[in-house]
């Protein structure tokens, strides 16, 4: 089954060509990790799919659905776990939880069996009764990406999850993510290219709002006869660099 098909789907902020024609296919259950230099299209793409940017040009279909006539039905189906973190900062880790449960329309006490659960399966429970803004920045991390499984989306963006982070915090998310691969498909944006290799089942690399490359890691290094994945990102988004 399909979670993602792009049909020429391209975004134009005036003159400049954010996102060109992306024709772009994503599995039920895959983690797909959508790479890029800095202004690639990567954000704007995320954005079209999760419907808060209207395409200049083409569709997608999410689920079946396309992001242009069932705008409403895709928002009910995906959830995106922001770069900047979504979380109040003067609620504890538990009343941010029940905030979200409250939005979703759960009564009492499913929003307590629901907060209980993500609390459990994040390993929140010591923590439980800080308030978020106390919390290093791995831990507010990972509150918001459990909070953005409360609604149980069947599709979850996560952009840049761990930009950031320390490495010990950042391998303690990647476990998270591992865990949470084959039950919802994910759409990753990373720079840490060791994060899309190690988390990712393919990986689409963007150039100037163009979809370069798709595969996965050992592909893409083969395609590119290159050493290793860097050099491989290198060779086929290198020339996508602005000048600095
Ligand atoms: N609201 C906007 N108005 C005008 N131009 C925009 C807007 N948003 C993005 N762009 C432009 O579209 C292009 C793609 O930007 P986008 O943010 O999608 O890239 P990105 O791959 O996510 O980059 P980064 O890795 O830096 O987050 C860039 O040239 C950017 O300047």
């Amino acid at each position: 089954m399909i979670a993602i098909q792009t049909e020429n789907l391209t975004k134009k902020y005036k003159e400049r060509v954010a996102v060109n024609a992306l024709n772009l296919s994503v599995n039920q259950g895959e983690l797909f990790a959508l790479l890029g230099v800095n202004g690639a299209g990567k954000t704007t793409t995320i954005k079209m799919l999760s419907c808060l940017v209207k395409p200049t040009n083409g569709d997608a279909l999410v689920l079946g659905n396309s992001i242009i006539s069932d705008a409403f039905k895709v928002k009910e189906l995906i959830n995106v776990s922001p770069q900047e973190t979504a979380i109040a900062p003067n609620l504890t880790v538990r009343e941010n939880l029940e905030f979200i449960t409250g939005i979703y329309g759960y009564d009492r006490k499913d929003s307590k069996e629901k907060s209980n659960e993500i609390i459990s399966s994040f390993g929140l429970s010591n923590i439980a009764k800080d308030r978020a803004k106390t919390l290093s920045g791995g831990w507010q991390r990972r509150l918001s990406i459990a909070m953005a499984l409360i609604s149980e989306p069947r599709l979850l963006f996560l952009d840049e999850p761990t930009l950031g982070l320390d490495v010990i915090a950042r391998r303690e998310l990647w476990t998270i993510i591992k865990k949470m691969k084959g039950k919802v498909t994910i759409i990753l944006t990373t720079h840490y290219l060791e994060e899309a290799v190690s988390l990712s089942d393919r990986i689409g690399i963007m150039t100037k709002g163009e979809l370069k490359e798709v595969g996965t890691a050992d592909e893409l290094i083969k395609k590119t006869s290159a050493e290793s994945f860097e050099d491989a990102f290198i060779a086929i988004a290198g020339e996508g660099r602005a000048s600095v």
